[in-house]
């Protein structure tokens, strides 16, 4: 067998646990052959010989899911801050993302991917244009996603609406599989208020008839629910209920203003959410009721939206935020607690995006991250699992293994140059801000 052997570290179990263990990944399956103390892996790999990765000093936890985002606009990063979301939108990203070329998408998409590696996050769940180009930089960079092109019919003829609902459906057909089986895929209208009534039904009914899922943004804004019960005499996701949107593939992000029949829905349904505590507090949408929708028995997973209204890629800082916005919206402190959201950065996001992953056990994928504890920040180590929620950041992981490959090995990237990413970006996006103003 083509092994990796990780060594040394303590390892998070699925239970919650943390145990001193080895873990043994076969190469050519992608998964997880075994866990446990040296011998038993010994035993179980059947004394094969192995690259190691070292993780003394370490915990290996699961590859972190970024369950919703739009990768590529790392290049939009600090380029308009301080507003709420429809202005922010209308005025500021809507016509950069007009002058986007597919190479800029490309090149945004892989300094995403190379600030997810660093920060140990192995999947992701994006909804953006130039897909083809997104799933390029998703290929090189040995990344795991859930890909979809955004379609948004407001200010558009019919014939360009139909269109763009066409393109979503083709790209969710053509790129389902993409990257060695790394890359799936779903139909991903904007939102229920940015996507006319006629082309969600006909999208979503094309959708239901490929197996494809769904994603979208929902309940965000009071801004988007109130004119949907105003015009509608019912509230979001009913209206998802009754356009058939609300399958238990299908997985939300935001989910700020729903109500508890709407939770009750969600939930009965099997549709997920993905919380986005920055970018909601950023654009000052709301606080998600993360309590009460995971007690109802909703699958929730974190995101971090956009570089935009974030303003990185970091789990870590999700989970932070999560738990301290949980506490806020809750008024308790005992809420959304550290092993709550370092659930809903793993197993939570790999469920609600239905990949492989999200777990440290013998036949899961292999997508795990080792995260350094040897710091000052995360000196004395009482409980390695409130570090992960409180304490730790992106730039402690070490290693970053997905699908059984690894990378990046002692906090060095092996699948991209980082410098020349990090320069075709800047070039892009300061040539991108230059077509824009001269627009
Ligand atoms: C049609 S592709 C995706 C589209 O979504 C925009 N976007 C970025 N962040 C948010 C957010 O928090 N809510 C709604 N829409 C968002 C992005 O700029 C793209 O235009
Ligand atoms: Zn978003």
């Amino acid at each position: 067998m083509n092994h990796l052997r990780v060594t040394g570290g303590r390892v998070l179990r699925p239970d919650g646990h943390v145990e001193r263990a080895d873990v043994a990944v076969d190469r050519d399956e992608g998964t997880i052959r075994a866990v446990g103390s040296p011998s038993e892996v010994d035993e179980a790999v059947g004394g094969a010989a192995a690259e190691t990765l070292d993780a003394d000093g370490g915990l290996v936890i699961p590859g972190l899911v970024n369950a919703h985002t739009h990768v590529a606009m790392t290049l939009l990063r600090g380029y308009a801050d301080d507003k709420p979301l429809d202005p922010w939108l209308r005025e500021d990203i809507w016509p950069a993302e007009g002058e986007l070329t597919p190479d800029d998408v490309e090149a945004g998409a892989e300094l995403g991917a190379l600030e997810m590696i660093r920060s140990g996050t192995t999947a992701f769940a994006d909804m953006y244009f130039a897909m083809d180009r997104v799933a390029e930089a998703v290929d090189h960079a040995g990344l795991r996603a859930r890909l979809g092109h955004g379609v948004v019919t407001v200010g558009k003829d019919d014939a360009d609406a139909r269109a763009d609902v066409e393109e979503s459906l083709a790209v969710a057909r053509e790129l389902d599989g993409a990257a060695d089986g790394r890359i799936r895929t779903a139909f991903m209208p904007h939102s229920l208020t940015t996507v006319g009534e006629e082309f969600l039904r006909e999208g979503v009914a094309e959708a239901r008839e490929a197996g494809v899922p769904i994603h979208l943004h929902a309940n965000e804004t009071t801004d988007e629910v109130d004119p949907i019960v105003d015009e509608r005499g019912e509230r979001p996701i009913a209206y998802a209920d009754d356009l058939d949107a609300l399958g238990p593939d299908d997985f939300f992000a935001h989910g700020v203003h729903v109500d508890d029949s709407e939770i009750d829905r969600l939930a009965e349904a099997g549709t997920a959410v993905v919380h986005c505590p920055a970018s909601n507090m950023k654009l000052a949408s709301g606080m998600a009721p993360v309590r009460r929708l995971r007690e109802a028995g909703v699958t929730v997973a974190l995101g971090t939206d956009g570089a935009a209204s974030n303003n990185d890629l970091d789990v870590f800082d999700e989970m932070r935020d999560a738990a301290m916005l949980g506490k806020l919206a809750a008024d308790d402190a005992s809420a959304v607690p550290a092993a709550a959201v370092v659930e809903m950065a793993t197993r939570g996001g790999a469920d609600a995006l239905n990949l492989p992953g999200g777990r440290i056990e013998a036949g899961a994928a292999a997508d795990l991250a080792v995260v350094d504890l040897d710091a000052p920040h995360l000196t004395p180590v009482h409980d390695p699992v409130s570090h992960l929620a409180y304490a730790a950041r992106g730039s402690d992981v070490r290693h970053t293994v997905c699908d059984g490959r690894v990378l990046m090995r002692d906090r060095e990237v092996l699948t991209l140059d980082a410098e020349a990413v990090q320069e075709r970006a800047a070039t892009a996006a300061s040539d991108l801000v230059e077509r824009v103003e001269s627009a």
